[in-house]
């Protein structure tokens, strides 16, 4: 994998890559999330050969051939989606005989440097592998390298791929050295202003250098330049239901609207629900911003109706910044950015609510209601053990979310116990 991504922007700079500028970026290569990576430098210097190291690394390069490849662009909207479009390519032309790993490389403990790529290994040394990413590298997007051993098996050297004239050829090689594995999960160092945003102008600005590309930003820009930054509450309190897919928040909502004569309001709002799965459909910096400018938007509505009675939310920023986190972060539960990161603030100027309730079930509970919904069975239960631990970092996130933190109401009982619950609590809280 490369590791110049946002240094080197032209072809000249890549072609005479300097080694300074990308030999501090450390790689991670990913076999299954649940598993610590792989990780590794590179070296100018021929390293002092380890038994250990020449281990982990004949599982991740002898297998067959090994290739790492990525994006190259400074334009972030770009490298994103290329990122998607190369992973769709790689999943659908890929010989059944290679293995995909998810590879990243990042400078530790530097914020928005990570650059994510893929680590290919062909069991088979396929020559039609060889001949997809060469051609792939052609197109000047991407970049390639492979990885060959020492005669005697115990040192690994990169190759960094080029494209010259109508030729691919290896221009530079690398020692590759064991890595520490760093204090973080390094995904985290692409959480702030890459999936969650913690200002309007933020969010606005991702979408504004979509103009080009995706043409409904220009729509979404317009709704958001009609909302009042700095929203500001009216005198009635603004009671947020949060909680995962059929935690009961579309009953609860509508319960809480008829006995609090409320205002019923959700973010995303109703005027961005047209362009919702466009927006879907993007990679995570484009699809995030999205979202994210739907809770100002929300929150003029919020403003605007708490002038005039209680208002209650079906999701809101709890949601935006949880499943973010959870969807960004790899590995297990323990991944998670710690409870004081600053990851989980509130942005300073989103309206703030008075109160916000997130609501679990168990998940026996939760797979009997997807079932009364008329969910198939088996493809409910597959998915529910597919996303488990999905399901448990959102529901992390969302308790570690601060400034207003939720308070967690077991949902799980009857609907009319969970709505008592909950109008108690809001009379605690809202003066109600
Ligand atoms: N407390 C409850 N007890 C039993 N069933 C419930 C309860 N709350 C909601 N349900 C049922 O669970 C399903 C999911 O609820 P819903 O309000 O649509 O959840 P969400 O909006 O969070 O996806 C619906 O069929 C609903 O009738
Ligand atoms: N305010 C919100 C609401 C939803 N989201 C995102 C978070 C998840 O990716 C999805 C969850 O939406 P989903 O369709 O499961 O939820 P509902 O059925 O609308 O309750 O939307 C958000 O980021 N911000």
């Amino acid at each position: 994998m490369s590791i110049r991504l946002n240094c080197l922007s032209n072809m000249a700079r890549r072609l005479n890559c300097n080694f300074s500028q990308w030999s501090s970026r450390v790689f991670a290569a990913e076999f299954d999330s649940r598993c610590d990576p792989v990780y590794f430098a590179l070296s100018a210097q021929t390293p002092a050969a380890d038994e250990k190291q020449s281990l982990l690394f004949q599982k991740l390069f002898s297998q067959g051939k090994a290739y790492s490849i990525h994006a190259i662009t400074d334009d972030r909207i770009q490298r994103a989606r290329s990122y998607s479009d190369l992973q769709d390519k790689l999943v659908s032309a890929l010989p059944k005989s290679c293995n995909l790993l998810q590879l990243i490389a990042f400078h530790p403990n530097v914020n928005n440097s990570l650059v994510k790529g893929f680590f290919i290994q062909d069991a088979l040394n396929n020559a039609e592998t060889e001949n997809m990413l060469k051609d792939l590298v052609k197109s000047e997007e991407f970049h390639l390298c492979t990885y060959v051993s020492s005669e005697d098996g115990t040192l690994w050297q990169q190759c960094v791929w080029s494209q010259r004239g109508k030729e691919c050829t290896d221009v530079t090689k690398h020692y590759i050295t064991v890595a520490a594995k760093p204090e973080y999960h390094p995904s985290l160092l692409n959480i702030i202003n890459t999936v969650v945003f913690y200002s309007f102008e933020d969010a606005y600005r991702v979408l504004q250098e979509c103009k080009e590309c995706i043409p409904e930003s220009k729509e979404v820009l317009e709704l958001a330049d009609q909302c009042l930054k700095n929203s500001t509450k009216g005198r009635f309190p603004v009671i947020v239901i949060e909680g995962l897919d059929a935690t009961g928040k579309t009953t609860l909502t509508q319960s809480l609207q008829e006995i609090l004569r409320g205002a019923l309001l959700r973010s995303p709002p109703g005027c961005l629900s047209q362009w919702r799965a466009r927006f879907d459909a993007e990679p995570p910096l484009i699809r995030r911003a999205f979202y994210a400018l739907g809770n100002y938007i929300s929150a003029c509505d919020i403003a605007r109706e708490s002038a005039k009675s209680p208002v209650i939310v079906d999701r809101y920023w709890h949601s935006t910044a949880a499943y973010a986190i959870a969807t960004e972060v790899g590995g297990a539960l323990e991944s998670l950015p710690s409870s004081h990161s600053e990851v989980y603030r509130w942005p300073r100027d989103l309206l703030t609510p008075d109160l916000v309730v997130l609501l679990t079930v168990r998940p026996e509970e939760r797979a009997r209601r997807l079932r009364a919904r008329g969910v198939e069975k088996t493809r409910e239960e597959a998915e529910l053990e597919a996303n488990n631990l999905f399901r448990q970092k959102v529901e992390e996130a969302y308790r570690r979310i601060q400034d207003p933190a939720c308070v967690v109401i077991d949902a799980s009982p009857s609907k009319e116990e969970v709505l008592s619950e909950v109008l108690l609590l809001i009379q605690k809280h809202c003066n109600l």
